[in-house]
């Protein structure tokens, strides 16, 4: 490796002190989630030799049977973030309810929450297309010195202190942000390191790339069908490629990188769409907006969409900021 590349430790550390909390906690936990990301990146290289492919057996809370690697990537992070020592709660998608973890002095001493969807993208896992984690960190609001409660995760998006997305694809890479711009680190196997390949990552204001399961093309709200119609007229630099991967973070990545809009609206089959608000559409709003994207429910910002429930579903339109802003215009001249 020729160009020198800062290590994601070092990086972690010279960017300490721009953290609103700078006490090495939020440094603590992000390499927690580091080091998790490793260990799951390990099983999920070489999921077709080792028998964590196919279905686990059970059913998560959603009703979605659950992939092997779902819950061997729910129980790594699980594991790795209780040793940290910083944590108060955990909550995933692959967990009924949350987590409550005392402090080793059993004082409830500890101050942040995080969320997690351990394996997204769980449809494409036996098929060898890319998969990834996405985490949301909070600071509790209840008092330190007592245990954590529902109201410390039900806190709206714009309240998180860090957000970001581990993606095993052609390479894996971990992507982050804690409020001052997005970066994303790639895992270099042969050390086990991940280096900044790519700082201060932004959304292209336009694309031409959209992203949405077209097969549910009928059950769309008239707004979505007239934004779809839109981007495949001929017309101006239309139209746009469509690309759907099935992997909200691969989807998402793509999408930053090139210029591109996700969507998963609601629809006549799924009212309030798929994707979950606090472990899945908060985290990646985040990122977007910290990476001068969009993300909506298709009206409403969605960091200030308040919370009411740990596993709740929101429509999500999230990407280019002009393509966010057409389609949000397309569904308020449909009144959809
Ligand atoms: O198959 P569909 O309905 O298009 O849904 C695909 C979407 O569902 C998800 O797989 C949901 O995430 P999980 O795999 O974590 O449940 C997203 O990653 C993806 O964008
Ligand atoms: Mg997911
Ligand atoms: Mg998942």
């Amino acid at each position: 490796m020729t160009k020198q590349y800062k290590t994601l430790g070092e990086f972690i550390i010279e960017n300490q002190d721009s953290f609103k909390y700078s006490s090495g906690e939020l440094s603590r936990l992000l390499n927690g989630l580091r080091l998790a990301a490793k260990v799951v990146n390990h099983e999920v290289n070489k999921a077709g030799l080792v028998d964590i492919l196919g279905e686990a057996g059970d059913q998560n809370i959603q009703g979605e049977n659950q992939q092997k690697l779902d819950v061997l990537a729910n129980e790594k992070f699980i594991q790795t973030l209780k040793k940290r020592e910083i944590v108060c709660g955990i909550a995933s998608e692959e967990e009924d309810d949350f987590i409550s973890i005392n402090s080793f002095d059993n004082q409830h001493q500890n101050k942040y929450v995080v969320l997690i969807d351990p394996l997204d993208g769980s449809s494409n896992i036996d098929v060898n297309v890319s998969v990834g984690t996405i985490f949301s960190i909070y600071r509790r609001v209840t008092p330190v010195g007592t245990p954590v409660t529902i109201e410390d995760f039900l806190q709206p998006g714009v309240n998180q202190i860090a957000a970001g997305y581990i993606i095993y694809g052609t390479s894996t890479m971990l992507v982050y942000t804690t409020g001052d711009g997005v970066n994303g680190f790639t895992l270099n196997p042969a050390l086990g390191t991940f280096y900044l390949s790519h700082p201060n990552m932004s959304f292209p204001e336009n694309g031409n790339i959209y992203s949405v399961n077209e097969g549910n093309y009928v059950h769309f709200p008239q707004g979505v069908k007239d934004y779809i119609k839109y981007c495949q007229k001929e017309e101006d630099d239309r139209p746009y490629t469509s690309r759907y991967i099935g992997s909200l973070v691969s989807d998402f990545h793509r999408n930053m990188i090139k210029g591109g809009i996700y969507m998963y609206p609601k629809s006549s089959v799924a009212s309030e769409g798929k994707l979950r608000l606090l472990y899945e559409c908060n985290p990646m709003a985040f990122i977007a907006e910290q990476a001068n994207g969009l993300a909506s429910d298709g009206k409403n910002r969605i960091m200030e969409v308040k919370p009411t429930e740990l596993h709740q579903r929101v429509p999500f339109f999230c990407g280019s900021r002009n393509m966010v802003e057409k389609a949000e215009e397309f569904m308020k001249n449909a009144n959809a």
